[in-house]
């Protein structure tokens, strides 16, 4: 039974489904701030699930041997060190759509609170002054906000803001014209956006295109008595030069729900007026967290029990109904890799997959990151569907694939090419109505041979008695051969054997083949066939 960790304060709706799915869940809200804790129990995990106190650093995931997937309740995922965890073969996903209405609200509250300095009011209300002259606001109706990132929820919150009668203008070099026109914003450039917003409202994932995205330079060139909202993530804003220039009156208000520091104990932006501030609260609702929870106990639950992928940062998506129907394909993809791994002691310059009839239509990303698997294998045993296409691409291995329809007898298959700086070498294969993945063609040489977990692989020219002394040899040797499959391109032209056996066949019996001159190449491969 797959046993998943759950290390922050999620809803415990998440547990409830993890348990109703037949996972063993441990519910430990607090165990992500002890870094030192979690790094020696993760070992005993297939799942950890967090929220954003839990840091899975290189540190953690290199004691997390059993684990395969990292949930993450919300949709930012910069405390999981992914490139490590993407190495290491764990899957991270999110639930980019669970808090996404939540959040977005809290920005037009952040807005709202700001234009009317709604919590200054508040307390000076309850500390029994009466100062009605004091907090004088601004109207949002006519004015122009600012996006800058117009994605899940800065889609929402232009959506709101037009609700509102503003005039929104966003900045976001993937918004198409298209969108921005259904959208009804006006798409403009950064430097426009900064010149036209009365308020401006951040919506982007922090990276390092968006990091100090407004900079000191760029605050500088906002319109005066501009007022900024930052619900997305600290370090997007430089924090100091928005402090200098509230003081020097530039800016007229600011509404922070994330800071460059988190927990936020000290902040240049602190106990400056106009300034609202709340500790990350933004997808801080009942219904968000509900939905998160429910969300990602359920997609990690799919991963663990049905190999379905959904909503992976670094892994294609499958689908429940894919991962059945693929099944087949997966292993025979992983098979093909496989064997070209095990034949090439080359460095790997570029594969090539082709994917013909039936095949071509299905999920090819998962596809080609199981044949990428299956090849890396060779080099390091523990690679898996995720962090394959990681290693492949740090090697500088060019991937490309083609997909055509049926051209052949088969109703699918696929066709793997390695280039090395010294040859090209191909294998293809297929899935029979059985379900049973096959060798079909190898170096163009057409075969039917069925894959076992132990494989005797020779090469010959085509001449009386090669059969008869592979099958003395194995006898002889007492290796019982379950299955024998012969191929040659021509009469008296190359030939192929490969002999599917009951244990693997030990190096005397390799040397004596060799020794007969008969072969021009002797080789055991192994299958993961489980
Ligand atoms: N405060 C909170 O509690 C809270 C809650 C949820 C999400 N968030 C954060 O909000 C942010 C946005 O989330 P989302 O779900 O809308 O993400 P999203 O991926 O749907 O949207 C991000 C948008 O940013 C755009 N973008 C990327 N790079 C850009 C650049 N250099 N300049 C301009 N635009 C760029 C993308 O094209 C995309 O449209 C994330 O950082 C997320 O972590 C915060
Ligand atoms: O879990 C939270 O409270 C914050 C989530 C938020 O930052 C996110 O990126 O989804």
């Amino acid at each position: 039974m797959p046993k998943v960790l759950i290390s922050d304060k999620l809803s415990p709706a998440a547990v409830q489904i993890f348990k109703d799915r037949g996972i063993d869940v441990d519910f430990q809200p607090d165990l992500g701030k002890d870094k030192d804790k979690l790094a020696e129990v993760i070992g005993q995990y297939d799942g950890l699930a967090i929220r954003s106190a839990t840091k899975v650093t290189e540190k953690i995931l290199e004691n997390a041997d059993n684990l395969k997937v990292i949930g993450r309740a919300g949709i930012g995922v910069d405390n999981v060190d992914r490139e490590a965890a993407s190495k290491k073969g764990v899957i991270v996903m999110n639930t980019p759509f669970g808090n996404m209405i939540t959040t977005a609200e809290h920005a037009i509250a952040m807005m709202f609170a700001v234009a009317r300095q709604i919590p200054e009011a508040s307390a000076s209300t309850h500390a029994g002054k009466w100062e009605k002259s004091k907090f004088m606001g601004v109207e949002l109706t006519g004015k122009t906000l600012g996006v800058i990132g117009a994605g899940n929820i800065g889609g929402i919150v232009c959506d709101r803001a037009r609700g509102l009668k503003m005039k929104v203008v966003a900045y976001d070099p993937f918004l198409s014209q298209e969108k921005a026109d259904k959208m009804g914003v006006a798409k403009v450039e950064l430097e426009e956006l900064l010149k036209r917003a009365d308020f401006i409202t951040l919506h982007v994932p922090l990276t390092d295109q968006t990091r100090n995205i407004l900079s000191r330079e760029n605050l500088e060139k906002t319109k005066k008595g501009v007022r900024i909202i930052n619900c997305a993530r600290g370090g997007l804003v430089d924090e100091e030069a928005l402090a200098d220039l509230l003081k020097s009156g530039h800016v007229a208000g600011a509404a922070f729900d994330v800071f460059a520091e988190e927990p936020a104990k000290e902040n240049p932006l602190f106990g400056l007026p106009n300034v609202v501030c709340t500790p990350h609260l933004g997808a801080a609702t009942t219904e968000a967290q509900e939905n998160v929870a429910l969300q990602v106990a359920d997609q990690m639950s799919d991963y663990l029990l049905t190999g379905a992928v959904t909503n992976a940062l670094n892994m294609p998506s499958v689908t429940a109904e894919e991962a059945k129907v693929m099944g087949p394909w997966i292993k025979l993809s992983e098979h093909l890799g496989s064997f070209i791994g095990q034949m090439t002691d080359e460095p790997i310059k570029a594969i090539n997959i082709l994917y013909d009839g039936v095949v071509s239509e299905m999920n090819l990303a998962a596809l080609n990151c199981a044949v990428i698997a299956g090849i890396m294998k060779r080099a390091n045993p523990d690679v898996n569907m995720v962090s394959a296409p990681v290693i492949a691409a740090e090697r500088g291995i060019q991937i490309s694939t083609t997909n055509q329809e049926q051209s052949g007898v088969f109703e699918g298959y696929v066709k793997v090419t390695v280039v090395t700086s010294k040859f090209e070498r191909s294998i293809a294969g297929t899935v029979f109505s059985d379900g049973k993945p096959r060798f079909i063609q190898i170096k163009g040489i057409n075969i039917d041979a069925e894959i076992g977990q132990h494989m005797l692989y020779t090469t010959n020219e085509d001449v009386p008695g090669i059969i008869g002394t592979l099958g003395a040899t194995m006898g002889e040797n007492n290796v019982n051969i379950a299955n024998f499959t012969l191929g040659r391109s021509a009469i008296k032209g190359e030939a192929i054997a490969l002999l599917y056996v009951d244990d693997p066949v030990p190096a005397a019996v390799l040397d004596k083949l060799q020794s007969t001159g008969l072969f021009q190449q002797v080789k055991t491969l192994e299958f993961d066939v489980a």
